[in-house]
């Protein structure tokens, strides 16, 4: 039987990094995947999504030109080529997470399906069969994959997830798009930008629910004014004949269904039950703050613990999974600033306690300062005025939480994640000083707003009339008249 220090199971982000880390620390690592190194991130999820928004953008800034003066014709939309131009983009990072690069940081990688046989041993099987394994340790990073609600006649109608969306040769001419999270959004208006006729039903009353509820009316906005047809508080009772009958009674005729409603972690055929590793009520591994399971041998990081599904929190979970494993540390993720972007146009960033979380624990203690960006010149340049960046402040002015909307708000969020990171105050942030004419000037005059509102208290405003005063008696004007 083969023996490793760390047995990592899934290649994905999550198994990529720890297996790396791991290698680095010259432990003798195995990585499994059973499909292709790389994950979600690189084949299904952010590479091709964020490529094809790149692509939906050129089209609507050859749309849109004439605002600024600048006439051009209608685009054409080459449906191939957009494709085949997210495939090169895939091709470009796929290096990276290669077997071969894997390999390089000193890991060794087996192409097969994993599953554990006891605590500490796995089996490993592949088209030549099966194998054996034993660990000291191994880290669970099988991901997540796209969960299909069970309304009648929607597997019959052969939806599209995001994980066969990308194996289309054209676009659909309408598409119906089930869930208005993340994903629906980025793909609704990157593929109406693209020509699609795109229907979003949303069952809840707002699109992207984890935001802000100011968040959920703007790109709803933004949405309807490109074209997209935004339904929400609507489910789907049934499908049938490329029909979507409605909770509501309405109807969509469609020629492809797209279901973005969610993603499941994948743990079945694990044999997490044999290893004594226990999985929470949502499927997910359940994690300590060490990313330790059950079994203290087995670790989770990535989708599959169902924290916040992320490609940068699953890469920080895979080197944290790794390092608490063979070196003994406790290290654990601050979830409490890590931020994330939602790629629509402005891109909705956000990171920490959202206003209604904060007034759960801090009352009328914790406050908002919203700057709409009318005032950012950066966005008046641009014609792209609006946005808004909103701050939660807590007692003693610490910040607590951020949402920039924007064009490139996935930049300006990072500041502000580093900030909360620090437990910086607002006053941190209003006295750095920021380049101009740039989009951070949201972040920072909404802090310096926040310190003039600040001012008006009834205690400072006192003090500085006193001040005022003593600095007048101080400092009489000399002199006649000139
Ligand atoms: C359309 C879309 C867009 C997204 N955009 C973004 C974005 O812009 N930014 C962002 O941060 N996140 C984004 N995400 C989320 C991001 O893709 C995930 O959070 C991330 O890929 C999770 O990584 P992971 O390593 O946990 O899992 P995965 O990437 O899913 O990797 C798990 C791997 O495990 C393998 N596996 C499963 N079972 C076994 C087994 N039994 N044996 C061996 N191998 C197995 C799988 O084949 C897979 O390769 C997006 C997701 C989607 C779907
Ligand atoms: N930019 C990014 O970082 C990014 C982009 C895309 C996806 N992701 C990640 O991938 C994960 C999956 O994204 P998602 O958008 O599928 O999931 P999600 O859970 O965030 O949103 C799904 C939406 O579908 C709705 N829904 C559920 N069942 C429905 C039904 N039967 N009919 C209509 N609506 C229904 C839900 O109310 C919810 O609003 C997310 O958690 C997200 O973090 C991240």
């Amino acid at each position: 039987m083969d023996e490793w220090d760390l047995a990592v199971l899934g290649g994905g982000t999550a198994g990529i990094v720890a297996a790396k880390t791991a290698g680095r620390f010259g432990a003798r690592v195995l990585l499994i995947e059973s499909a292709r190194t790389g994950g979600d991130c690189l084949w299904t999820g952010c590479v091709p999504s964020k490529s094809l928004i790149a692509a939906a953008h050129a089209a609507h800034s050859v749309r849109s030109a004439t605002r600024f003066g600048v006439h051009v014709g209608l685009p054409k939309v080459d449906d191939a080529a957009v494709l085949a131009y997210v495939r090169s983009a895939i091709n470009q990072i796929e290096p990276v997470d290669s077997p071969a690069a894997i390999g390089a940081e000193g890991a060794t990688v087996f192409a097969g399906q994993a599953e554990f046989t006891g605590p500490s041993t796995l089996r490993v099987t592949d088209d030549a069969g099966a194998r054996q394994v034993r660990f000291r340790w191994a880290v669970v990073a099988t991901g997540s994959a796209p969960s299909l609600p069970s309304v009648p006649g929607l597997a019959e109608a052969d939806p599209l997830t995001t994980d066969t969306l990308w194996d289309l040769t054209e676009l659909p001419r309408r598409l119906a798009i089930l869930g208005g999270g993340p994903i629906g959004c980025e793909l609704g208006q990157a593929l109406a930008r693209l020509g699609v006729e795109v229907t979003i039903v949303e069952l809840t009353d707002r699109l992207l629910g984890k935001e802000e509820p100011e968040v959920s009316s703007l790109i709803a906005e933004r949405l309807r004014a490109e074209g997209v047809t935004v339904l929400t508080g609507t489910g789907v009772d049934h499908v049938a004949g490329g029909t979507l009958h409605l909770t509501d009674g309405g109807t969509i005729a469609t020629d492809r269904i797209l279901v973005a409603a969610g993603r499941r972690p994948r743990t079945t055929g694990l044999g997490l039950a044999a290893a004594g590793v226990r999985c929470g009520e949502r499927g997910h591994v359940v994690i300590d703050d060490r990313l330790r399971t059950s079994n203290r041998r087995i670790y989770a990081a990535g989708d599959v613990t169902g924290c916040l599904p992320f490609t940068h929190v699953a890469g920080v979970q895979g080197g944290y999974a790794a390092t608490n494993a063979l070196l003994g540390l406790r290290r654990s993720v601050d979830y409490a600033a890590v931020p994330w972007v939602t790629f629509t146009d402005p891109e909705v960033a956000h990171v920490g306690a959202t206003l209604a979380q904060a007034r759960r624990r801090h009352g009328t203690r914790a406050q908002s300062q919203r700057l709409h960006h009318e005032h950012v010149d950066r966005a008046v340049t641009d014609d792209r005025t609006d946005g808004f960046t909103h701050l939660v402040i807590g007692p003693g002015g610490r910040l607590l939480g951020a949402t920039v909307v924007a064009p490139r708000a996935g930049e300006s969020i990072a500041e502000l994640a580093a900030a909360i990171r620090r437990g910086a105050k607002v006053r941190d942030v209003a006295g750095t000083v920021h380049p101009y004419p740039t989009y951070a000037d949201g972040p920072w005059h909404a802090s310096l707003a926040q310190l003039r509102a600040d001012l008006t208290a009834p205690l400072p405003a006192r003090a500085l009339a006193a001040l005022r005063t003593l600095r007048r008696a101080l400092h009489p004007i000399r002199g006649g008249h000139p």
